[in-house]
């Protein structure tokens, strides 16, 4: 970054201050920002580069071995110096040591929220209720490192001494997209004679097509959930466990083919789980934090202990670089400060995440329940009700698949849509040029996205005045780029860090909890209520809304219709 920009930073450092900040829009620098941006809004990218011929190499932050571009973000280096006012102004720093402190920063549950602690070093202590966690986090990590490496030299075999071949993780939400996510990514790094598979829809076509060809002696389900009451998982794993059955025609068999990853072990054990399967989390840590805990088990299995570690010390990187680093150089915050003045400054409803890494293909979907289920919030901290945005929409898909879809919307549509780009600089899988031209095309996209095609350059190239209008490209689309050496495991962990804690400080900004998620209660409830009324034969009276009453009732009759052909 700017050498003066950075001088002009560093004196905020000093300005921490413990008073209860106002209210975020009636704020010195919250009106700073707004006033600044109506200033800028009309200058477009094009002229910024044009004012200032080094801005690619001013607007580069490297941190732990990322690099991460926002020259083609639509700010000046004055955006930037408020922002990193508004995050001083925050309490951000107060915030972030009260997280790594294991304070209850999660204010709705009254609890702390330390995914910091599941990958801290052996050495670290961090004491919740008078027990040192992170000892804790070790022996759960050695448990799991005797079980990964038995599997994966067949000294932990099947019921009938079969090795074990198909390891399929059942489990929903953080219990799901974080280790399937990471089995995916880390593909290159796997033991390529283990399937892996993952099953969270309760719709049962997910679970007859996973295990429609698998050999139960060999299969072993691995069921995660933090509370192992998840209507979803709950009803998968009994189907698991129904599916072993009738394979193995053995009830005792079904111990050396079942696991479970819960924080109630009690949950896990009244499921029939003997504790040599049963791996333990805590309450302390959110489902959508949760990949580095024995929610990760199958990731383990996969791709080894050293691999996983390895990943485990990109995250602690990371998270030390979160914690220790002064904003001006701090990659999570200047990151979720971006975020900040795209979404409540330039009214953008949605971020694009567009990772040019195969590998990546779940990294969008990871995202969007890291973002949306932490920041989709409208109470504050005090559950007072906000009056300004919180968390925008997140989606995504590989690079160059997007292309030819979607990104038509991004140089011509009508909406302002801020893009990830990230890319690796070597190939994990080269194959002719095609690394280079991915990359090219990467590289190619924030340019035009940034700077268009003007109605004269169209004509200058030869197109017709009539025709130059619908070839024109209007450009100033905001992106930043994340570049990497190349996708390994602890690059992995570098990754998913920096955009958790980039959550973290969005969070924080805007007064909320991150890490409860009520919402999603509510229709949790209400399929608790409603699915006993598709399988009422009594056909009782619906005292629902008029809305769901006919839904439910069409549904009864298509079925009493379905019994009477069958009949
Ligand atoms: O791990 P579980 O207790 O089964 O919970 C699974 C998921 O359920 C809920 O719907 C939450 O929204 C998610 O945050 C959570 O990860």
């Amino acid at each position: 970054m700017n050498q003066s920009l950075q001088r002009q930073l560093t004196g905020f450092e000093t300005h921490i201050s413990d008073q209860v900040p106002a209210p975020l829009t009636r704020r010195k620098t919250w009106l700073a920002l707004e006033s600044h941006h109506a200033r800028i809004k009309d200058t477009d990218l094009r002229t910024l580069f044009s004012d200032d011929p080094q801005r690619g190499e001013r607007m580069l932050l490297e941190a732990t071995g990322i690099y991460f571009d926002f020259s083609k973000q639509r700010l000046t280096a004055e955006t930037v110096l408020l922002l990193m006012e508004l995050a001083h102004e925050s309490g951000l720093r107060h915030r972030i040591n009260a997280m790594f402190a294991g304070e209850n920063i999660n204010v709705s549950e009254q609890r702390p929220a330390l995914h910091i602690a599941l990958r801290a070093p052996a050495s670290a202590v961090i004491m919740v209720d008078g027990v040192d966690v992170v000892n804790q986090v070790h022996k759960v990590l050695d448990k799991m490192t005797d079980f990964a490496v038995g599997l994966r030299n067949d000294l932990i075999c099947g019921y009938t001494g079969k090795p074990i071949r198909n390891i399929i993780n059942i489990g929903i939400g953080g219990s799901h997209l974080g280790p399937a996510m990471a089995c995916q990514a880390l593909r290159h790094y796997s033991k390529r004679d283990l399937n892996i598979q993952f099953i969270a829809n309760v719709d049962a076509t997910q679970f007859l097509e996973t295990t429609a060809d698998l050999n139960p002696e060999e299969t072993l389900f691995i069921i995660v959930s933090k509370t192992f009451t998840t209507q979803e998982t709950m009803l998968n794993a009994q189907a698991a466990k129904a599916w072993l059955l009738a394979g193995l025609k053995n009830p005792q068999a079904l111990a050396c083919h079942l696991v479970g990853v819960s924080a109630h072990a009690g949950n896990v054990a009244a499921f029939g789980i003997a504790p040599a399967y049963s791996f333990e989390i805590w309450d302390w840590v959110g489902g959508r934090y949760s990949l580095c805990s024995a929610v990760g088990l199958a990731v383990m299995i996969a791709i080894g202990p050293t691999n996983f570690r390895a990943m485990l010390a990109g995250f602690q990187q990371m998270d030390e670089h979160f914690r220790s680093a002064p904003f001006d150089c701090n990659l999570p915050v200047l990151m979720g400060l971006l975020g900040i003045w795209n979404h409540n400054f330039g009214a953008a409803q949605t971020v694009a995440v567009l990772p040019y890494e195969q590998y990546l293909q779940g990294f969008p979907a990871y995202l969007q329940q890291l973002f949306m289920e932490s920041n989709g919030k409208s109470v504050n901290n005090a559950g007072e009700k906000l009056d300004y945005q919180t968390s925008p929409i997140y989606w995504g898909e590989v690079g160059t698949n997007g292309q030819h879809s979607f990104y038509q919307l991004l140089h011509q549509g009508t909406q302002l849509i801020p893009c990830d780009f990230i890319g690796f600089v070597e190939a994990l899988n080269p194959l002719g040029k095609q690394h280079e031209l991915l990359l090219a095309n990467m590289f190619a996209q924030s340019e035009a996205l940034a700077f268009g095609k003007t109605h004269a350059e169209a004509v200058q190239g030869g197109t017709p005045d009539w025709l130059a209008p619908h070839q024109t490209c209007p450009g100033n689309q905001p992106s930043s780029t994340l570049l990497l050496e190349r996708l390994s495991p602890e690059a992995l962990g570098k990754l998913v860090a920096l955009y958790e804690h980039s959550v973290f400080t969005q969070g924080v900004i805007w007064d909320i909890d991150s890490f409860d998620q009520w919402g999603v209660e509510l229709g949790k409830v209400l399929a608790g209520q409603i699915a006993p009324e598709l399988e009422n034969t009594q056909r009782s009276s619906l005292q629902l809304d008029s809305s769901t009453n006919n839904l439910i009732s069409l549904y009864r009759r298509s079925q009493q219709l379905l019994e009477t052909h069958t009949l």
